[in-house]
């Protein structure tokens, strides 16, 4: 669990950080915007500071000015003062009281005026900062008042000059000049007056200038106010959004808390279900360290939960690199990844399981975990090696099996346009493994057949295929030969004689020595041209050449064994369609006996073919019997047989004939066979005393006891049996004796040269001996001559067929035949 608290943490700190970038830029907006109001109201209180003194410098200045005023007004009165003396002289005539008054005010006024002149001087030195209008202003007053000045002068020289008058006793001209110092005084008045004007302009225009200077820095102010007024509301706006952003964000944390905590619930319930699943259950981050753990994957891997988490994934689950470096290439493209992993416990044993990884993203698209589903497969792993082991190889030997060697077979043919090697089919049929089997019993056949396995296996390459194909029956698969087919053939032929020898040792068979040999038929290949089963049929063509060039040999498959071949499958061919076609008869060959009498008859099958006319038995009934078509060739000759023995018989001249069949090793063999010659029988009606089947040698020597059972059976209904072809095979007079035959039947090839070879002689006299000696009576076959049937005659045969007598004939024919004798005798 401690995984997943840890995972939802790491949730949170996702959420977290995906609000994380919006809040600090509102942050850092209300910052700038609060640290810059701090800023302008700094700069703001700066500016009121600037007004403060900008009126305080004007009031100042206005102060000053005000002052200069009133300095100017004084000196208008000091000039009353100075213009008073000249007037009050003509009510007081004393001249010099009034001169010195005059001189005394004089003096006033100009030190007055030398002061307001020393303060406009020093204005004008320090005027700089005015504007160009009052330092023009300035200057002119500068001037108005040296105008004042020389108003004076003009003033006090006329008093002067009425006092002058005065002294000299001349009132009259004083008084003329009375006007004139008015005048004089006057223009003094209006100069002050002018003066005055001009300081006023000058204030005026100082109080203008001050005010526009204060309008403008409140103007500066007001927009500064609007500004911080702006930022303000501005700050006010961002704080409030800010603020609700962050009541939001607290808000979307308090769900997505809810949200985690209701999914680590989740978590938790699903980790229980989880721990109690059968699949080892794993999350490891994109380092590969392990997340989660569940109970299976303790069970699975060995390794506790406590061990597990914060380990490397790669070391604790994965183990082979290659495999994770491919497992990483198909989750990073698709996602998804699905494989089987074997890999080595702490324990040392071996798991395999189904691994399915599914890459884990985050809600931004990357990569976070990977969850793994692990299923152990190995009993399953062990049951399938099992149905393979049990499909593919053979039980008794280990081999591959006959499926699997074809698959190779084909595997090999479909890559041969790539490969330019020979490959190489070698058959191996063991030479009479039947008999080993029935005399030794099936538990040392098995035993022989694994140990020839094993040796064979000893003889081939890793890279080469051994395998049983049933029975007796093994091949090898070569594969990698030289290019050059000659070559191959060598190397071929090395193996195949390394076989050969290795099979031709001694085998122990549970306390029986026993020696075996084998027949091998080989089949080289190249490219894809052939099928598997055209190989597989040379190296049979090839096999059975060697059986019949005597065994204990090799033999390659050559072009000419695949014409005889074909022939045969054309032959097969058309014989299956003879069989359907009823292009079959029987002919029939009469029997005599010593007294030249027909007895019976023996049926010859024989076969209209369509194109080629009649084919006699010698050409097809071996192929039928290789293929198995003698099995309904067979019961069909029986049933034509007993379908003539009932024609027979409603004919007095046919009525006492014998029929006498022909029956194949692998007709007598099959296990309902007595049933069949009953279900015909019954079907026809025939007298199973008027048939006898003709056994050969080589089918009653296998499986004795069944062989004599069945005999007995077809005894006991009254079926005559005979022994076609003696002395050709065992002639075992032990088998012989145990048989319930009825008759032996010397084959033709000792009474062909009867006359002529001894050997031949003695056996077919030893053969009709032997017939008397067991009971048995003896017919001959292949007489040809008097001659040959004299001499049989004279050692004691009873009966005989062949040309001499009749070949055989047609139904109608041999009717016929039989008629003219029968006519003959009577
Ligand atoms: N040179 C020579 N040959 C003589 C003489 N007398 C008889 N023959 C031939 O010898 C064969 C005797 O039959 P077989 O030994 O049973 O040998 C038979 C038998 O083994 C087999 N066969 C024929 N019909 C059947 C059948 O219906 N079923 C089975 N299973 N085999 C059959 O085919 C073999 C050959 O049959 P056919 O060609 O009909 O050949 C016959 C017959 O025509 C003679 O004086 N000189």
């Amino acid at each position: 669990m401690d995984s997943f608290e840890g995972e939802s943490a790491a949730n949170l700190a996702i959420s977290a950080q995906s609000n994380t970038p919006r809040t600090t830029r509102w942050h850092r907006m209300y910052f700038f915007l609060a640290g810059f109001d701090v800023l302008v109201v700094v700069l703001s209180v700066l500016l009121n500071h600037l007004i403060v003194d900008t009126y305080h410098r004007s009031i100042k200045a206005n102060q000053s000015w005000v002052q200069q005023l009133s300095s100017y007004s004084t000196l208008g009165s000091l000039a009353s003062d100075v213009n008073a003396p000249g007037n009050n002289v003509f009510d007081t005539h004393d001249v010099e009281s009034e001169s010195r008054n005059m001189t005394a005010a004089l003096h006033t006024f100009d030190h007055h005026l030398a002061m307001a002149k020393q303060q406009l001087e020093a204005r004008i030195a320090n005027q700089a900062e005015h504007s160009a209008d009052i330092q023009a202003y300035t200057i002119a007053l500068k001037d108005e008042v040296a105008e004042v000045d020389a108003a004076m002068v003009e003033m006090v020289k006329e008093a002067s000059l009425i006092f002058s008058f005065f002294r000299q006793g001349k009132s009259d001209d004083a008084g003329k000049r009375m006007a004139t110092m008015d005048r004089k005084y006057a223009m003094l008045l209006a100069s002050l007056a002018t003066v005055r004007e001009r300081v006023g302009q000058i204030q005026s225009r100082l109080l203008e200038e001050e005010l526009e200077s204060v309008e403008e820095l409140r103007r500066i102010e007001y927009a500064i106010m609007v500004f911080v007024l702006m930022m303000v509301s501005a700050a006010v706006f961002y704080g409030r959004r800010i603020k609700r952003e962050m009541e939001a964000h607290a808000a979307e944390r308090d769900g997505y808390l809810a949200v985690l905590r209701a999914s680590e619930r989740q978590f938790r319930q699903q980790a229980s279900l989880l721990d109690k699943a059968q699949d080892a259950i794993v999350v490891h981050d994109m380092e590969n360290r392990i997340l989660y753990w569940n109970k299976s994957a303790e069970r699975l891997y060995g390794v506790t939960r406590e061990e597990a988490l914060g380990q490397s994934a790669a070391e604790l689950i994965y183990q082979d690199h290659a495999a994770i470096d491919a497992a990483n290439r198909s989750l990073a493209e698709t996602g998804d990844w699905s494989g089987e992993v074997t890999l080595r416990r702490r324990d040392g044993s071996t798991i395999t399981f189904e691994s399915h990884r599914t890459l884990v993203r985050d809600e931004n698209a990357e990569p976070q975990s990977v969850l793994s589903i692990n299923t152990d497969i190995s009993h399953r792993k062990a049951a399938e090696q099992e149905v393979n082991r049990l499909a593919f190889y053979d039980q008794l030997t280990g081999l591959a099996n006959r499926r699997l060697m074809l698959d190779r077979l084909q595997h090999v043919l479909a890559g041969g346009m790539r490969n330019p090697h020979t490959s190489a089919v070698i058959l191996i049929d063991l030479d009479n493994f039947k008999a080993l089997n029935d005399t030794l019993g099936h538990d040392r056949g098995d035993l022989l057949l694994q140990q020839v396995a094993q040796r064979l296996s000893a003889c081939i390459r890793e890279s080469d295929t051994v395998a049983r194909l049933g029975g007796d029956e093994f091949v090898v698969l070569l594969e990698g030969l030289s290019e050059n087919p000659p070559d191959a053939a060598i190397q071929a032929k090395a193996i195949g004689e390394k076989i050969l020898s290795s099979l031709n040792i001694s085998y122990h068979l549970d306390g029986y020595e026993h020696h075996s040999t084998p027949s091998l038929g080989i089949a080289l290949f190249q490219g894809q041209l052939n099928t598997v089963d055209d190989i597989m049929k040379r190296a049979d063509l090839a096999m059975y050449r060697a059986k019949a060039a005597g065994r204990n040999t090799m033999r390659f498959f050559d072009p000419e064994m695949q014409a005889v071949a074909t022939a045969r499958a054309r032959l097969e061919a058309d014989l299956r369609q003879g069989l359907q076609d009823k292009d079959l008869l029987l002919h029939f060959q009469p029997q005599v006996n010593s007294a030249g009498r027909i007895i019976g008859a023996e049926a010859l099958m024989r076969w209209q073919h369509p194109e080629r006319g009649i084919v006699f038995p010698a050409e097809f009934v071996p192929l039928a019997e290789e293929t198995g078509l003698i099995l309904p060739l067979g019961r069909w000759a029986l049933q034509a047989a007993c379908a003539q023995l009932v024609a027979w018989a409603r004919h007095p001249d046919t009525a006492r004939l014998v029929m006498a069949v022909n029956v194949s090793a692998r007709q007598f063999h099959h296990p309902d066979f007595v049933e069949e010659v009953l279900t015909v029988l019954r079907y026809t009606g025939a007298d199973p005393k008027k048939l006898k089947l003709e056994l050969t040698e080589g089918m009653l020597v296998e499986d004795m006891e069944g062989t004599v059972a069945k005999m007995v059976e077809l005894k006991e209904i009254g079926i005559g049996l005979s022994l076609d072809d003696f002395g050709t095979g065992y002639s075992s007079l032990s088998y012989l004796k145990s048989l319930p035959l009825d008759q032996l039947k010397i084959d033709q090839s000792f009474i062909r040269d009867v006359l002529i070879d001894p050997n031949d002689a003695a056996i077919a006299c030893a053969i009709v001996s032997l017939s008397h000696i067991l009971g048995l009576s003896v017919m001959a076959e292949g007489v040809e001559t008097e001659a040959q049937r004299s001499f049989l005659v004279s050692h004691g045969c009873q009966a005989f067929q062949g040309y001499l007598f009749s070949r055989p004939l047609a139904p109608e024919q041999f009717r016929q035949y039989v008629h003219e004798r029968v006519m003959a005798e009577n």
